[in-house]
Formats: structure tokens, sequence, C-alpha cells
């Protein structure tokens, strides 16, 4: 437990550096290792809701099991978003981290895109980061609805998952990433991001271009 509280410290700390948890949005959680927990039922560690992420507190993570029910400590509340989580870890057999970032690159890409439901990137070297090595690669990244419903939002984040491509856009809202490790979830985050911001400043670049 130390472990993963540890680990979602030092990823909340980075990111947080980075401006990505703007006005306490955003939520992190991990796969607790010892399943010895709670009669083995998986266990994630996961956010407190409605904190600052820039600032390091005891009151920061606690722990869920995937129903989302509350197991230690009882005394802070889980992120608003835990049913998104658990969520993923369910559909996800070997999901051990997710990472829920607002940004403006996102939320600028899930608005110019969102009415296509999908944002297509091809050829870029970056799609190495998600071990796509083809040639004429690229990725297709699902874009839902936001919903301030959970359940409802939950749902259509369900509907849409698809086991190669680790994230899910949230019109106007931010993104959801995952993958097989800590490590694996902040690069898919990383790279993600980095896309992003490239094709806003084409897409910029090109309406200039045609002036
Ligand atoms: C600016 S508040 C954003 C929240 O509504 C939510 O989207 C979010 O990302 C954080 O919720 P939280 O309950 O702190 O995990
Ligand atoms: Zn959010």
């Amino acid at each position: 437990m130390q472990q993963a509280f540890k680990t979602l410290q030092t990823a909340k700390g980075t990111l947080s550096q980075r401006g990505w948890f703007p006005a306490t949005s955003g939520n992190m959680s991990v796969r607790i290792k010892c399943s010895s927990l709670e009669n083995n039922q998986p266990i994630i560690a996961i956010t407190s809701s409605g904190k600052d992420k820039s600032v390091h507190t005891s009151e920061d993570f606690l722990l869920v099991n995937l129903n989302g029910d509350l197991f230690y400590p009882t005394n802070l509340k889980p992120s608003a978003e835990t049913l998104i989580h658990t969520s993923i870890y369910q559909l996800i057999p070997n999901c051990e981290a997710v990472f829920h970032v607002h940004t403006i690159y996102n939320n600028l890409i899930s608005a110019l895109y969102g009415d296509q439901g999908k944002v297509i990137f091809m050829k870029h070297e970056m799609l190495k980061a998600f071990n796509i090595w083809k040639e004429d690669a690229s990725i297709t990244i699902p874009i839902v609805e936001n919903h301030a419903n959970i359940p409802k939002l939950a749902e259509e984040i369900r509907r849409v998952i698809h086991p190669e491509v680790p994230g899910v856009l949230i019109k106007n809202h931010g993104i959801y990433v995952w993958g097989d490790s800590d490590f694996a979830t902040k690069r898919h985050l990383e790279a993600f991001e980095f896309l992003f911001e490239y094709q806003i400043n084409m897409f910029f670049l090109e309406k200039f271009n045609q002036t």
C-alpha cells in the first residue's frame, strides 16, 4: 500500500508541475499488488476527491475495491470518477495504472474532433510510445460526450474502450489513459499530449498559410 501511495505521489508531483491538474481537476489510480487484502479482491489506490494535486498531504490517496467500495482510510472521499477507473480495470485485465488529466490541448482536440467521435494520428514516430511499430502506423482515439452523471459517463467510456488503444477522450473535459505499469501509463499520457499539441499547432499553421 505504501509503495502504491508513493508511486501515485511521485507521478502526481511530476504531472502537476506541468500544469496538467488545474483547479483540482484530474485523478489517478494504481492497482495494489498485495492481493491478500480484502479476501483476494482486486484493490486500487486512488486519489481523494477535490484535492489540490500540486500539494502533498497525508489525505491524498485511499484504497477502494473494484466495486468502488471505500476500504482504507474510511474518513476520506474517493475521486468522484472512481467508477471510470474501476470500469477500466475491469475491462483491461493487464491494466496497472489509470491517469486522468484536463489539459488545454486535450480539450481543444476533443472539441475539434468530438463530433466525429474519434481522432486519428498517422505516421508519427511518437506512435512507438504505444508499441506500434508498423511503417504506416496509426492510432484512433475514441471521443465520448461528457456527462455530469458519472455512471452514464462510465457507460459511454466502457462502450468505446479498445484493448489496443490505451486512452479515451471526453469532450470538453479531458483524457483517461492507462497501461500495464505506472511507467507505461505516464508514457502513453505524454505521447497523447505530444500528439494533441502537434495537431493543434498544425491546425493553426495550415489556417495561417491559407490566409
Ligand atoms: C475542476 S473539477 C473536475 C472534476 O469534476 C473531475 O472532472 C475531476 O477530474 C476531478 O474530480 P475528483 O473528484 O477530484 O477526482
Ligand atoms: Zn475530470
